[in-house]
């Protein structure tokens, strides 16, 4: 089955509203592969003017984070219809910053995943481990955990349309990206996992990126592996390197 890479930033809590649509009209033309699926996944004050900004392009504009109940007393967090709404089709779910300095937990993120299905948006569901759990050689059991967790209760159906980002926390933003081995071994596992839990076409359909100090010059070699179908890519998103990422097949 061939399926189709998505190739997405994730911003994080970079650039204000007037500097996203700024770097969204700089990256357009630099983005135009219609051979992969292209996602800025921007914060959430940025989503409304990072759509206007980006009609008429290849570039679906995503969020960072939602909560997991339908409205309200839940202050400062972001309703699903309130993404869906305006138009957004893609979020991130339990990035390892937001399980780190925001408690989200495997729990957490299954409640978040099962929501954005309910309303129709794609997950792209992060997993990863520590530099601590690599050395240990714990680190495709505590994948295969995390993976179990975040799709308690999801569909084959959904899990199909899903998006798994395997992003070793020890390669994010450090510069030190993980060998084209190392990805492909735990994006193979994830495969292999996600298999065991629903079946053969279920695992040959989901997409699974790698992140983790992506760059245009590991970007060829890694989305070339046969498990991993893209990539999340952080710091590089910022940049008209974004450009040669989303290009790697050019
Ligand atoms: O966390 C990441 C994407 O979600 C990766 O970040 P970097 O590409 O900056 O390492």
């Amino acid at each position: 089955m061939m399926r189709k890479k998505i190739i997405a930033g994730n911003w994080k809590m970079n650039k204000t509203p007037s500097e996203a649509v700024a770097l969204v009209n700089e990256l357009k033309p630099l983005v135009a592969n219609e051979e992969v699926d292209v996602v800025f996944c921007v914060p959430a004050i940025d989503i409304i003017p990072c759509l206007e900004a980006a009609k008429g392009s290849n570039i679906e504009i995503g969020a960072e984070n939602m909560y997991y109940e339908e409205s309200g007393a839940y202050t400062g967090e972001i309703a699903p219809n309130m993404l869906t709404d305006v138009g957004v089709k893609y979020v991130i779910i339990g990035h390892s910053e937001r399980r780190e300095y925001f408690a989200e937990t495997d729990e957490t993120v299954n409640k978040k995943v099962l929501k954005a299905f309910e309303h129709g948006l794609t997950p792209i569901i992060c997993c990863g481990e520590s530099l601590t759990q690599r050395e240990q050689g714990i680190t495709i059991d505590w994948i295969r955990q995390q993976i179990k967790i975040a799709f308690l209760n999801v569909t084959a159906e959904q899990a199909k349309t899903a998006v798994i980002a395997y992003e070793p926390i020890w390669a994010i933003g450090t510069g030190k990206v993980a060998t084209t081995e190392q990805a492909q071994e735990v994006c193979a596992a994830i495969r292999v996992c996600i298999g065991e839990i629903y079946d053969e076409a279920t695992a040959a359909a989901i997409r699974i990126q790698y992140g983790g100090s992506v760059s245009a010059s590991s970007a060829p070699e890694l989305f070339a592996q046969s498990d991993i179908d893209g990539g999340l890519v952080g710091g590089a998103s910022l940049k008209p390197d974004f450009g040669k990422i989303v290009n790697y097949n050019k």
